[in-house]
């Protein structure tokens, strides 16, 4: 069980999604791939998944090559996309039972078994006459990764998979990602919650702008991760704001809110105190942030 990216190159007509990019999932292992929004997570995902044909390079699911041996390779990996879409007005088991009638291994008695486990597994077995449109945010998360199970299959992609999930909806994924690892299976996930990919994942590979920068242990980012980031949240964030928090050390923009220092030099004190005078509304201002978060940002400031 193995997701093997293998140089991997994709231009979208003059523009640069990836370049050369390289790692391996392993059998038992949750691997998270994160990176900036834009970064080149979903194109590598998507091409891993035998829905975008790359530029150069290839991916081997268990040795088998997406593109020159696409029905075997796709037989042995699962995906769940970022933006999952399905037909609306079908109830949650019967769209499981006509996915399940692709896969040649089910007799008609074993379909309506492996619909039903994966429902229990998934959580949604309440839900089983529900239609799909009726299903929570959440709910529809959980459908969409038993959709990716239905085959059983040895190798799983999951794309930003905890997007739009409450705090008891990160566990329950946390807990199936552990489940079906300790099965064997090689999973890959990416994710810009860097707290929950800490808690997760056994390793973690690091996209920007395109390129792999790192590819490590949680284990070694936990030894290695410096204190000293600090995380800026603002509620009315400007250009000026910008431009102070550069005195301090390199920025990067997260998302709009959320900023990181990375080395930063000063004290957090007087930081916080120059921002509320300057009229800003702030959030949070820590520079005790978390293992993943701290390495990932130490990684970017050197890059940019
Ligand atoms: N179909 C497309 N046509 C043109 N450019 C694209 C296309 N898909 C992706 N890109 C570009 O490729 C780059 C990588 O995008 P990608 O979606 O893989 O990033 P990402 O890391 O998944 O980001 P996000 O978290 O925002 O989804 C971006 O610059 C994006 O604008």
């Amino acid at each position: 069980m193995s997701i093997k990216i293998l140089s991997l190159t994709k231009y979208f007509g003059k523009v640069r999604a990836i370049e050369d990019v390289n790692f391996t999932v392993n059998n038992s292992e949750i691997v998270g791939f994160v990176g900036v929004n834009g970064a080149g997570k979903t194109t590598t995902i998507k091409i891993a998944a035998g829905i975008l044909k790359p530029t150069k390079g290839t991916v081997l699911i268990d040795e088998f090559d997406i593109i020159r041996e696409k029905v075997n390779a796709s037989e042995r990996i699962g995906w769940v996309p970022e933006l999952p879409v399905f037909e609306q007005d079908v109830k949650v088991k019967d769209y499981l039972k006509y996915l399940a009638g692709y896969h040649k291994q089910f007799s008609l008695n074993e379909i309506d078994r492996r619909v039903r486990d994966l429902m229990e597994l998934t959580n949604i077995l309440q839900y089983a006459e529900f239609k799909i449109r009726n299903l929570s945010q959440g709910n529809k998360k959980r459908f969409a990764l038993a959709a990716s199970l239905i085959s059983d299959p040895p190798n799983l992609l999951f794309d930003e998979a905890l997007n739009g999930l409450d705090p008891q909806g990160i566990s329950f994924f946390r807990d199936i990602s552990i489940k079906l690892k300790k099965e064997g299976k090689a999973i890959l996930f990416s994710s810009h919650i860097l707290s929950e990919v800490e808690t997760i994942a056994d390793r973690v590979v690091f996209i920007h702008k395109g390129k792999i920068i790192a590819d490590k242990l949680m284990s070694e980012i936990r030894k290695e991760s410096s204190k000293r980031t600090l995380k800026v949240s603002v509620r009315n964030p400007d250009e000026k704001l910008i431009t102070i928090l550069k005195e301090y050390g390199d920025v990067i923009t997260y998302d709009n809110l959320t900023f990181f220092i990375s080395s930063f030099e000063g004290d957090p004190a007087d930081l916080n105190e120059r921002l509320v005078k300057n009229n800003y509304k702030v959030q949070e201002l820590v520079t005790q942030i978390k293992p993943l978060e701290s390495y990932f940002f130490e990684l970017i400031g050197e890059r940019k």
